[in-house]
């Protein structure tokens, strides 16, 4: 097969190789003494344009794997439904960051799930890591930029809702952007057009009909008792929540806590992807003093093991079911 070129899939948006090294854009921002930066979709282009000259499929379905959810593909899991694999380490990949966290191995799959053809970032970039949000977010207009229609964030996440027990599974529904409330947006910045618009709406973030489907998907692998539908938050971390800001949050109606998807979801909506949210519930938020328990990463990693088989069926399925509404060609 011949291999991909950007003005194939996209729209015949017309590729312009950038003339000189121009990684970044930057401006001052809006309160005067931040710099804000962010890369020009013709750099953007061009690391999509190189790993189309390495791949020989057109992903529609992208993946963003979660704390343990990544890793565990080296051990067989969900990567044994990925076949026909061709792993890029981000450190080959032109203009991207690269994964310093544990659980996050740091390289991008492509393959095909249940013959549907995806690319899965086996590791992605937080805040906390020193990334600007941003930053933090240039896979996935990477993934626009290669065809990529549907976005399927999973992550790791505290549950504060008390009903939710450690493994369960939440669909997100819905998120609030506390760091957005702060002023920090991936989207802060000149806009460019080509990516989407200016203000883009966020009330339907969430696809009805992915989530429909998920919870259809849920009651046919029979594993419906685990599965819940709930608003997640993220905070930038890289340190657990107090008590008392766990308490807030849970006012305001937050089910479940972490520290990513929200600004990938908003960098995939103004680029008009479709987004699927998965949260897999690693650990109880305690919001009382009298608590001896405290929140781990190694926790976490060790619930995205227990439940690996789990969730490689059920993300295998909704491929499936994802990709047969997805239309084949742009
Ligand atoms: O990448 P995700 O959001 O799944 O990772 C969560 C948040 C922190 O990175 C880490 C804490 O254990 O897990
Ligand atoms: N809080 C924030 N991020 C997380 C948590 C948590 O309790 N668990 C996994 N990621």
């Amino acid at each position: 097969m011949a291999p991909i070129n950007v003005t194939d899939i996209n729209e015949n948006k017309a590729y312009v190789p950038a003339k000189k090294a121009l990684p970044e854009v930057e401006t001052e921002s809006a309160n005067g003494n931040e710099k804000c930066k962010g890369y020009s979709y013709e750099t953007l282009l061009e690391t999509a344009n190189f790993l189309l000259s390495r791949i020989t499929i057109q992903p529609r379905i992208g993946i963003i794997c979660g704390s343990g959810m990544g890793s565990y593909w080296n051990e067989g899991s969900l990567a044994e439904s990925i076949q026909d694999g061709v792993c890029i380490p981000y450190e080959d990949i032109p203009n991207f960051p690269v994964s310093t966290v544990e659980g996050h191995h740091g390289r991008l799959v492509f393959g095909k799930i249940e013959g549907a053809p995806v690319v899965a970032m086996q590791g992605r970039f937080h805040y906390y890591e020193g990334y600007p949000l941003w930053k933090c977010c240039l896979p996935v207009r990477v993934m626009k930029l290669i065809g990529v229609k549907t976005l399927i964030a999973t992550n790791a996440a505290g549950g504060l809702n008390p009903d939710y027990k450690i493994g369960d599974l939440m669909i997100v529904k819905d998120h609030i952007n506390m760091m957005g409330f702060a002023g920090n947006n991936p989207l802060h910045g000149p806009n460019d057009e080509r990516f989407g618009p200016r203000f883009p709406p966020m009330n339907k973030a969430y696809n009805y009909e992915h989530r429909k489907i998920a919870k259809e998907v849920a009651k046919e692998l029979n594993i419906n008792n685990m599965v819940r539908e709930g608003v997640y938050t993220c905070l930038g971390g890289p340190n657990f929540e107090t008590v008392a800001e766990l308490k807030m949050l849970k006012m305001v109606g937050v089910d479940a806590v972490g520290m990513s998807t929200v600004h990938e979801v908003i960098t995939a909506r103004h680029c008009d992807m479709k987004v699927f949210g998965l949260s897999l519930i690693t650990n109880e938020c305690v919001t009382s003093y009298d608590h001896d328990m405290e929140a781990n990463h190694e926790e976490v990693l060790d619930v995205g093991r227990m439940r690996q088989d789990i969730l490689r069926k059920y993300v295998s399925r909704l491929v499936d079911r994802f990709s047969q509404i997805e239309p084949e060609s742009p």
